[in-house]
């Protein structure tokens, strides 16, 4: 397969700070419409992949490509606009604003200073924003003042804000970090949904909701790929067991 045929191919790619390689020689390749988890033990190296691949971090070497696009020499911006967004595991929203005003914000043509100046709520915008308002189930908080959201529904309105970008590659860090069990369930619901038309890496803990999410899985140690697969096949890998699940 040509590299092409991926949504993301990442080969050999290393980052090292101050000597340490906490990326040593990775090769991963993520189909399109595949919905990845990564796994691993503490200081494995997954935010760190997250970071090289938004731009976030440097690459000391390799190759990350995108939609036939290098883009270890991009900035974080350049790759904002390719279509790669990134969701961190604190929410960033703008807690004063209301739901509707969150999403509307973030539709892509008022995102510069000049855009959002002039910026008129058209029939597109608010189009837009209802349908992903809907598919990260808060159509019924428009008007709620974000501030005032649990903290789950916080976590989906961040996704939301990356939805109306329309990305085709989403990168979420431990997206069910502290949500209830009915909002965990709502969350999988939502990213089997949208890993429709895009690639979506999750990287997460909870073993439940990964069983529940993943495509594949790939197992992180020591800036290394330990190992991937389907689940079944990484929880019964001796080796998985040894450095990640055993513990
Ligand atoms: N900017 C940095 N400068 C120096 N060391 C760093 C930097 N970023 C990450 N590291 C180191 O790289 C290693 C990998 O960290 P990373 O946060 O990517 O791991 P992780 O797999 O996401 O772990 P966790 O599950 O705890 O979030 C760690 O040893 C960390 O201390």
């Amino acid at each position: 397969m040509s590299n092409t045929d991926f949504a993301l191919a990442v080969e050999d790619l290393t980052v090292s700070f101050d000597g340490f390689k906490a990326i040593d020689a990775l090769t991963l390749y993520i189909d399109k419409n595949e919905l990845r988890v990564i796994i691993g033990p503490n200081g494995a190296g997954k935010t760190t992949l997250l970071d090289l691949i938004c731009g976030k971090t440097k690459a000391s070497g390799g190759s990350i490509k995108f939609k036939n696009t290098e883009l270890t020499a991009l900035a974080e911006f350049q790759r904002v606009r390719l279509g790669i967004g990134r969701k961190f595991q604190t929410p960033s929203i703008y807690e004063n604003l209301s739901v509707f005003q969150n999403l509307e914000v973030s539709y892509p043509k008022g995102r510069s200073v000049f855009g959002a100046l002039g910026f008129k709520c058209t029939e597109e915008v608010k189009a837009r924003v209802q349908v992903v308002a809907e598919e990260i189930h808060l159509a019924d908080k428009l008007d709620t003042e974000a501030g005032l959201l649990s903290h789950g529904q916080k976590q989906w309105l961040e996704i939301g804000m990356l939805l109306m970008q329309d990305p085709e590659l989403l990168l979420l860090d431990e997206p069910i970090a502290g949500m209830s069990a009915r909002e965990r369930e709502m969350t999988a619901e939502l990213l089997q949904r949208i890993c429709t038309n895009r690639a979506v890496i999750v990287i997460e803990h909870d073993m439940d909701f990964v069983k529940q999410i993943a495509h594949k899985v790939t197992v992180m140690h020591q800036g290394k790929i330990l190992a991937e697969g389907s689940m079944d096949k990484v929880q019964n890998d001796p080796k998985v067991i040894d450095v990640y699940l055993g513990h």
